[in-house]
């Protein structure tokens, strides 16, 4: 057993209010890179694995079919393209790893494994690839996509894209490049192919052009949630995200990945969980609490209900005074979008029967946005207490992946400076840096 793996997400760190509260860095906003070359080495210093960017192209739209809340309140909004970022962080650091995020639905495999491994040789092995199917409209419409593509055909098409960069990954044997002066021969031929691959989804001659990078194979990382997307996980991922918060739903997503890994002929110890979690830690349990109520100034109806209808790829302003959450559900899934989310959690909680009022559903999702309705809020001792708990009782595979800071990049330093010494003192968590590559560092 290795302990606790840990990662911050870095990528709502600037919106939602976060770069206006208290402990925000004023004058250095997003996208500063300066700021992201700061928080690396703080968070190198408390030996974090891994610096995570999700990512979304679209700004949210589905509520009343507007761009402009999210626009005005800076809701998952605005989002860049963090690959430079994260180059830049890489040459001040030595250790951490990062984590980039690209849809399998939009992209072209091609590309993404010509980037990743550019990536990999600059931050000298250091990079993960989180492969998403992508769950929003505002997304897909960016891409070509009237509608979402079937839920379950994103899945087959993320396969084939991950077998994809995979074997264009291989297409360059280890041992091809010679470099030798004397000769002036560069590589050895006979160890460069073409992978010649014709899918379902893509066409793709290969050879990569490029040289094999440090880990070969950067490291995947997916979060399937869905039993379809479960069934992904197991088949392509090295580590596996999953939404911490709520025992419930953990010990369904641990037994389904771990069924799933069994079938694949993968042994469960292999691959672990790490759980976005939301932790206010603060050098006393009263300070953490102040810093939790404060959240609440920000979030109007309207960012809330914005950011709800985002997530769950449906214009929650059409909700009827009542309805039973099972059709909410259908509705959502129709849509081909993901049922995991705030609706799958009152599902799971109480039941799908249940008809829920208007108002009872945005006051749940009042604390889904905000995050607080599964924070862990105290001071050091209180919020490792939980962590120990809940790791222990979800297998011991895996780690926390922290996301939501309150504000950048004080969020972030205040995890680094006072809650990780406390875990590390404690010997839960998982030694820091013990290999050369990200996917040495981060193994189970
Ligand atoms: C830590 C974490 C990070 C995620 N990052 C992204 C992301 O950057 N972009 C995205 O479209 N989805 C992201 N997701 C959502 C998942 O990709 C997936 O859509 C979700 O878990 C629902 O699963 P399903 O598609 O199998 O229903 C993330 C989920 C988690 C738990």
């Amino acid at each position: 057993m290795n302990g606790m793996h840990i990662g911050f997400d870095l990528s709502f760190a600037h919106t939602e209010g976060a770069w206006a509260r208290q402990g925000s860095w004023v004058g250095q906003d997003f996208p500063n890179v300066r700021m992201y070359m700061e928080l690396a080495r703080t968070a190198e210093r408390a030996g974090v694995g891994m610096l995570f960017f999700g990512d979304g192209s679209g700004i949210p739209s589905t509520w009343r079919g507007s761009i402009d809340p999210a626009v005005e309140w800076g809701i998952q909004w605005p989002r860049h393209d963090m690959s430079p970022v994260i180059a830049a962080m890489s040459t001040v650091t030595e250790k951490i790893g990062f984590g980039l995020t690209y849809s399998s639905t939009f992209m072209h495999p091609f590309y993404v494994a010509r980037l990743l491994n550019s990536l990999d040789h600059v931050t000298g092995g250091r990079i993960a690839f989180n492969v998403v199917a992508s769950t929003r409209g505002a997304d897909a419409a960016n891409y070509g996509f009237a509608e979402l593509m079937d839920h379950d055909l994103r899945y087959e098409r993320m396969e084939e894209f991950v077998a994809v960069c995979r074997a264009l990954w291989d297409s360059v044997a280890p041992d091809a490049i010679v470099r030798d002066r004397d000769t002036g021969r560069f590589a050895d031929p006979s160890k460069v192919h073409p992978i010649d691959h014709r899918g379902r989804f893509f066409t793709v001659k290969g050879p990569l052009a490029s040289v094999p990078s440090p880990q070969h194979h950067p490291l995947i990382v997916q979060a399937g949630n869905s039993p379809r997307g479960i069934a992904a996980s197991a088949r392509l991922a090295d580590l596996v995200f999953g939404f911490g918060g709520n025992l419930m739903a953990q010990h369904r997503h641990r037994k389904l990945l771990d069924e799933a890994l069994l079938a694949e002929g993968r042994g469960p110890a292999e691959v672990g969980i790490l759980w976005a979690t939301q932790v206010i830690v603060g050098r006393t349990t009263a300070e953490a609490e102040a810093r939790r109520d404060a959240v609440h100034e920000f979030w109007s109806e309207e960012a809330v209900a914005t950011y709800l209808s985002h997530n769950a790829g449906y214009d929650l302003s059409t909700l009827p005074e009542s309805f039973p959450l099972a059709e909410l559900r259908d509705e959502i899934v129709a849509a081909n979008a993901s049922p995991a989310g705030l609706v799958g959690s009152l599902i799971a909680e109480f039941g799908e029967n249940h008809t829920m009022s208007r108002a009872e559903f945005f006051a749940h999702g009042r604390g889904r946005a905000t995050g607080l309705d599964h924070s862990i809020v105290g001071d050091p001792a209180t919020v490792a207490d939980a962590l120990e708990e809940n790791f222990a009782a979800t297998g011991s595979r895996g780690g926390y992946m922290f996301s939501s800071p309150l504000a950048m990049p004080s969020g972030f330093a205040e995890i680094s400076e006072l809650l990780l010494p406390e875990l590390r003192r404690r010997g839960a968590l998982a030694p820091a840096y013990p290999g050369a590559t990200l996917r040495e560092n981060l193994a189970v």
